[in-house]
Order: structure tokens, then sequence, then C-alpha cells
């Protein structure tokens, strides 16, 4: 059971509670009219714009230049911007070791010309595709087993010129990065190094995914980040550099990362994904009563309908097409990219009608498993993508 501690949203309209089957929810702590403004975010500590939407999409505000290139542009940083204003903003917050650490990264990525992989589907295309997820285990592994090299790149980073650690650094540095997943990691890193009030702390504060890799291959691209961040970042960053920060970092994105969208066409466009850990409380329902819609860099919450007092505040993380679904559509895509089987009310019922005809079928003998086995095959256990991003978003 995960705490409910200081650091969780607060607010006079709802208190953050503890459920029986859904981990920590969102509860109406008075009657609320329809319409009610619940929630504002404010900050992100971790995001990215996938690299064929960098030119396009405002690095501070998330504006889309519908195609075209914007006017503002940092290219040793690799940021785009739509206005001075949202240059100087994102500067200001990157700080003198932010922009030292992006100059960097970048430096490397452009240097490294093969094309990365930007997004899920990639994914499905490696050889492993059909492989299980990582397990604990395997996962527990992969970070221990490079924590020699890791160690070796440290003492060159450190001054040494031995060889083996020398050659540690040329080694990793000789792979190809997988650049957005690169830039995530740096950008959560940034986020530990500074101390901002909804920050590293209130990230860590989500639910995480124990089993976050969707591919083996997931899994040693993310590794390989790490070393590619410990050759490259600032002396300053280093120290913040370890397994436990990369691994939490991806354990609370997945299931928790909200898409970043483009505004005005049904949000067609998939630019990237963020956490805002404000945002993260609600839970999922086939029958929302909250709202929400990204504005520029935070996301806004309102109540939809009067809801009242003590009722559980839930948005929909399917973007609105539960409403077309059948029980079982639903249950396919809450299972298989976020890994949890919707316990909400309108689930529950149009469970129980199913298993009544099931009962009525079989003159008492049957049960679920029919309707369960199409849940869990339908998957298979494979997400939607490397981070639910076409979850909240
Ligand atoms: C973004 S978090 C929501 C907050 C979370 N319950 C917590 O304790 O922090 C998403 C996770 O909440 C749980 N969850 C959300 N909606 C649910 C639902 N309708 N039925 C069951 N579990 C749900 C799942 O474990 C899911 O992975």
């Amino acid at each position: 059971m995960l705490p409910i501690s200081n650091g969780l949203p607060k607010s006079p309209l709802f208190q953050i509670k503890q459920t029986p089957t859904a981990g920590r929810a969102v509860f109406a702590t008075q009657f609320l009219k329809s319409g009610t403004h619940l929630l504002t975010t404010s900050t992100i500590p971790a995001s990215i714009l996938l690299r064929p939407y960098k030119r396009e999409v405002c690095a501070q505000c998330f504006h889309y230049n519908r195609g075209r290139n914007l006017p503002h542009k940092s290219i040793e940083t690799g940021h785009y911007f739509c206005t001075l204003k949202c240059s100087n903003l994102w500067h200001d917050e990157a700080g003198e070791i932010g922009i030292a650490a992006w100059v960097k990264v970048e430096t490397f990525v452009k240097a490294k010309k093969r094309p990365t992989f930007h997004n899920g589907e990639a994914y499905e295309n490696l050889p492993d595709a059909d492989a299980p997820f990582p397990t604990e285990e395997d996962i527990e592994r992969s970070w221990g087993e490079v924590e020699g090299t890791a160690h070796f790149i440290r003492q060159a980073r450190a001054g040494s010129t031995k060889k083996p650690h020398r050659r540690a650094v040329a080694a990793v540095l000789n792979v190809h990065p997988n650049a957005d997943l690169l830039c995530f990691q740096l950008d959560g890193t940034l986020a530990r190094a500074k101390d901002a009030p909804v920050g590293w702390d209130s990230l860590m504060e989500l639910v995480p995914d124990s089993t976050p890799y969707k591919r083996v291959q997931e899994l040693k691209d993310h590794v390989l980040s790490y070393l590619h961040l410990l050759c490259l970042l600032p002396l300053p960053l280093l120290d913040l550099v370890t397994p436990e920060l990369c691994l939490g970092l991806t354990q609370r994105d997945s299931h928790n990362s909200f898409g970043i969208r483009s505004l005005d066409d049904g949000g067609d466009e998939f630019f990237g994904y963020g956490v805002w850990p404000e945002a993260s409380f609600f839970n999922h329902s086939c029958r929302p009563n909250v709202g929400k819609r990204r504005e520029g860099r935070s996301w806004v919450f309102w109540v939809e309908g009067d809801v009242d007092v003590g009722k559980e505040l839930c948005i929909s993380y399917l973007g609105g097409d539960e409403a077309e679904m059948s029980l079982v559509e639903r249950r396919v895509m809450t299972v298989g990219t976020w890994g949890f089987e919707c316990g909400c009310g309108t689930c529950v019922e149009d469970v129980m009608r199913e298993k009544g005809k099931v009962l009525g079928d079989t003159n008492g003998v049957g049960d679920l498993n029919g309707f369960e086995m199409v849940a869990s095959n339908g998957t298979n256990g494979v997400g939607n993508g490397v981070h639910g991003l076409n979850g909240h978003g």
C-alpha cells in the first residue's frame, strides 16, 4: 500500500485516500458543481518531445507550429521555441549546469547519425518483440551486470588515465544512443538535481511499475542510456546518475505519464510524453466525472456533472473512446496498457451482467473464465507503447 504522504496535491475540494482495490484515489470533500475547476498542474519533472517533432513543437509551452520550424532555436541544446519569452524561460529553468548537460548530450546524439527509436511502435519490430517482459530478476541482473563498466567510466571521469577506464568510455560512446530515451533520462536527472517544489520528490510519490520494460531491448536501451549519461554529463551531476535514479524514473513514468498531443485536431499528433505528478492520482473510470485538457505546459482538470461529497473523482485513460467500447475491449486496453483490470462501477456492473448470462447459459456451472481469457489473451501482456504513452494524454 502506497503512503498518503505530505507530498500529495492538496485542495479544499478533494482529498487523496486509499481504496481497497485501486490504490490511492481522489475523493470530493464537498458537493462539486459541474464545471468546477479542480486542479492545474505546476511543473513537469520529466518530459520528452520526440525527435521528429522537436523543430515544430515549442520545448517550453508545447505549442505546435503545424509542420513549420519554430523561429527561436538553441542549436547547441537541440531545443526550439515559439517566442523569445519561452526560450528565456526554458534557459532560466535549465540553469548553467542544465544547459551544459544538454549541449553535451545533443552534440553526442548529432554525431551519431543513425536513426533512433522514438516510440513504442519501433520496439514492435525488434527480434524479441514476442518475448516476455523482463522480470524483476532480469531487471536487477541487467542493472547489476553493468556496474563494473559504470565504475570504470566513473574512474575515467575522475581523471584516471588507466587504459581499461578510458577504453570503457570509448566503448560506450561508440554505441548509438536511443536519443529520445537519453534525453528523457537527462531531463529526469536534471529534475533530481534541482530543488523544485513539484520535482523529483513528488515524482517518487507516484505508483511504481516493478516491471516497466516491455522488451528486453528496451531494458538494454535504458541501461545503455545510463552509461551514456555517465560518460557525458558535467562532473557535478555524476553522483546523481545511478541505476536507482534511472530505474526509479522509468518505474514512475510507466503507468503515470501523459501524452503530449496536438490540441486542435482531436489529439491526432503524438509529440511526446511527460510525467506531471500532481495529475497522476486520478484513477480511471469508464464513466469519468472529471474532464482534462492540456493548456500549454500544464494539465487542467474540472468536474463534469455534479458530484456529491465523498464520491471518487475519476478521469478516463481511454481518451473518451470508452463510450463506444465493449467491456472486453475496455479491459484489453486497461490490462494491455496499464496492467490493471478496471474496477470502475461501469465495469463491475458489466461483469455482473456477463456473469449472470454465463450462469444462465450453463445452468449454474459456468464462470467468467471465458470472459477473462479474452481479456488476457487479447493483450498478451503487451502494452500499447513504451510508457503507457497513449494513456492519459
Ligand atoms: C495514474 S495511477 C492512479 C493513482 C494510483 N491509484 C495511486 O495509488 O497512486 C494508475 C494506477 O492506478 C490504478 N487504477 C487506476 N484506475 C483504476 C481502475 N479503474 N481500476 C483498478 N485500478 C485502477 C492502477 O494500478 C493504475 O496502474
